[in-house]
């Protein structure tokens, strides 16, 4: 707070809970708190990361800005001699896109993931001091999706024992990459492997594309930036670029060896190490995505938590105070369920965290039996929570009005930034279909005996679960975490089975699956938001510290399951998972949930602890002093700089003046 008034003191004194301690489960533990809150309040008060004036900037000024920043960072970074940990908080908190998102969270992993021991030694320790910066150039103008139709070609010439790198149409520049437009001295780059005349499929390379001496793109490179995206400021900081290559040469131990090689003598060589090792890596990316989807809902949320216990509308008939909007069901309605999937978020990602660091341990002990089903389940919760997360960032802003969409709101830079997170790293529907296939190859099995695992070990209960009805009576069985659980299971079963079952219709499996595509992402859909259910019971199951804090967490999952029951209640009914009495029950619950979180509201977006710098937000301000500061912000604007605009005289004046001579057609 800046050290005025405090606008929602009183609805901070209605909480029922410890916010301090509530904080610490928000951040994990007490350890990551520190990290987190230190390094927010050392980005808050340093003026070079300023960002209130991003609106305004050109695209040049945006860029440079964002250089400046991230080298700015860099510099504290060794100063400070920050961890690991500390670093990639800072770069968070910092807000603002940039090359170096894509060089430590994709080139870098792209490295470790499939370079041998040499390679990483090599090009690990460069990058790690910054000494080269690199992207990701996997995406071209004509396929993203489908990698394996990537068309630039990597031909092996054994006279020189090089690669030559080639974009052979148009559709085949790399276009998409972040980073690559301007800064980017090195990228991995995705190509087909082309030897003896053979084509191996798509492989990684590492190119050097820009001059280490003066920046400029190396002879056979044409790269550049593919212009303005969605939204004034927001990801505009990002250098997203295209990249041509015309026979460009590299050396031959610049292919990324780890999962195959190509002898001196041209010879393709797949190694013993497992392709699923690939998988590593996209589980550690999507992981990261996944707590990024938390973070971002919750400061959506925040926002409209606030303005909503700050604005008033209606309700007074005598001239006395009106009615705080989030006292509306209606608001409750749309907002709660959005705090509850925050937290929802959080919980999955940590669980996310937990498995990443199980499936590396079983790959290093060459146990590769959980890979599929990690990864299918990645995909999917990268998508599902991507997906809802996007929608309810723009619900927030609808939820806060006309003021929402205020640039000063911070909800349409928000928006603008996040939403491409359903599309790169994988568009969220392709992904679902890999979600889907894995359910459709593991409900395949299940006649045979094969046991399901992981997340989808509720499908060894098929037996029960295709048969059983709910045992729902009254509404507060719905507090009842198997009661919840069973009927997530038998909806998710049922609509795989289903699927399954259709598809066993048609002749041609391919076929049958392309016609399917619909209802199998529906599938998918359920199966994520069961794993995300049953994670949150999980977590409020289990042992959490702090007065009235669990409480507020069993809360805020039941409203989380009960919102995704009356959202999907079509599926639930039409797969005799609930009754429409059942359901009935639900929503009263869910109504009483509401009114047990209303008091506690502000206090459980204060527990996400961030500074008014990292909200950026007029609306969401921790001391709700919403008014005078949005008049300020308005005064702020260029336009405002003078009372006559420019303009005046050549273009108002003259229509007021009626001085314009139409000429008549
Ligand atoms: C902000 C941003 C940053 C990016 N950064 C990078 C980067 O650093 N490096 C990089 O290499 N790439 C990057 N990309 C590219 C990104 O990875 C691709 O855009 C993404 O993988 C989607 O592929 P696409 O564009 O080919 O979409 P398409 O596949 O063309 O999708 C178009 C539509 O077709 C649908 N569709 C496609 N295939 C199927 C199917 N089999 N079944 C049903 N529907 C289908 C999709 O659902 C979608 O609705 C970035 C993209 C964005 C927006």
């Amino acid at each position: 707070m800046d050290g005025g008034i405090d606008h929602l003191a009183d609805e901070r004194s209605k909480a029922e809970f410890d916010v301090d301690a509530m904080k610490l489960v928000w951040a994990g533990s007490r350890h990551a708190f520190d990290v987190s809150n230190r390094v927010s309040r050392l980005v808050a008060t340093d003026p070079v990361f300023e960002k209130r004036n991003r609106a305004v900037m050109s695209r040049k000024e945006l860029f440079k800005n964002t250089l400046k920043k991230s080298v700015h960072a860099w510099k504290i970074i060794n100063e400070l001699r920050l961890s690991d940990e500390e670093a990639i908080k800072l770069r968070s908190f910092m807000d603002q896109p940039g090359f170096l998102d894509l060089h430590w969270g994709m080139f870098v992993p792209a490295i470790k993931g499939q370079g041998t021991e040499e390679q990483q030694k090599k090009w690990l320790s460069l990058a790690n001091k910054l000494q080269i910066i690199g992207c990701y150039a996997q995406t071209e103008l004509g396929h993203g999706s489908n990698v394996q139709g990537l068309e630039t070609t990597a031909t092996f010439d054994p006279k020189t024992d090089q690669f030559i790198i080639h974009s052979p149409t148009q559709t085949s520049s790399k276009f998409w990459p972040g980073g690559l437009g301007k800064v980017s001295t090195h990228a991995v780059v995705y190509a087909r492997l082309i030897t003896n005349g053979k084509d191996h499929g798509v492989h990684g390379f590492i190119v050097q594309l820009r001059s280490l001496d003066d920046h400029s793109p190396l002879p056979g490179i044409t790269v550049g930036d593919i212009g303005m995206k969605f939204g004034n400021g927001a990801y505009n900081s990002m250098d997203n670029g295209f990249l041509m290559f015309d026979h460009y040469r590299i050396p031959r131990d610049q292919m990324l060896m780890r999962l195959s090689k190509v002898t001196r003598e041209g010879k393709y060589v797949a190694s013993d190490v497992p392709r699923q090792l690939v998988y590593g890596t996209m589980v550690f990316v999507r992981q990261s995505i996944v707590s990024n989807a938390s973070n971002a809902l919750a400061r959506a949320v925040c926002i409209a938590t606030r303005y909503s216990a700050v604005r008033r509308q209606f309700g007074s008939q005598s001239g006395g105070i009106e009615t705080q909007v989030i006292d509306y069901k209606t608001q409750q309605n749309r907002l709660f369920p959005l705090l509850a999937s925050a937290y929802a978020f959080r919980f999955v990602g940590e669980w996310l965290k937990w498995l990443y660091t199980d499936v590396t341990q079983r790959l290093e002990a060459s146990d590769f039996a959980t890979l599929p089903e990690a990864h299918a389940c990645t995909a999917g919760l990268k998508s599902m929570t991507t997906s809802a997360t996007s929608d309810g960032i723009e619900e927030c802003r609808k939820l806060c009005g006309g003021h929402g969409y205020l640039w000063c709101s911070g909800l349409p830079e928000l928006f603008a930034v996040y939403v491409p997170a359903c599309t790169y790293e994988g568009d969220n529907v392709v992904l679902q279909l890999q979600v889907a296939r894995f359910l459709m190859k593991t409900v395949s099995q299940l006649s045979s005996g094969k046991v399901p695992s992981g997340t989808t070990a509720y499908m060894g209960k098929a037996k029960h679960l295709l048969q059983c009805s709910s045992g729902v009576q009254k509404a507060e069985d719905w507090l009842n975490p198997d009661m919840v659980l069973e009927a997530f299971e038998a909806r998710a079963l049922r609509m795989a089975v289903t699927c399954a079952n259709n598809l066993s219709k048609f002749e041609n499996q391919e076929q049958g699956f392309s016609e399917l595509l619909a209802e199998l992402v529906e599938a998918a859909i359920a199966h994520c938001q069961l794993i995300v259910v049953s994670k949150f019971i999980d977590k409020v199951e289990g042992e959490i510290e702090g007065r009235g804090v669990k409480k507020q967490l069993k809360n805020l999952c039941y409203i989380y399951a009960l919102y995704l029951l009356h959202k999907h209640l079509g599926d639930f009914l039409r797969t005799h998972s609930v009754t429409p009495e059942q359901a009935a029950l639900a929503n009263d619950q869910l109504r009483s949930l509401y009114s047990q979180v209303r008091p506690n509201a502000v206090a459980l977006v204060d527990a996400f602890d961030y500074t008014d710098h990292y909200l950026g937000s007029v609306l969401g301000r921790y001391d709700g002093n919403v008014y005078p500061k949005l008049f300020e912000e308005a005064l702020k604007d260029p336009l405002n700089d003078s009372v006559v605009p420019d303009g005046y005289r050549e273009y108002i004046r003259p229509l007021i003046k009626q001085e314009f001579r139409f000429a008549k057609l």
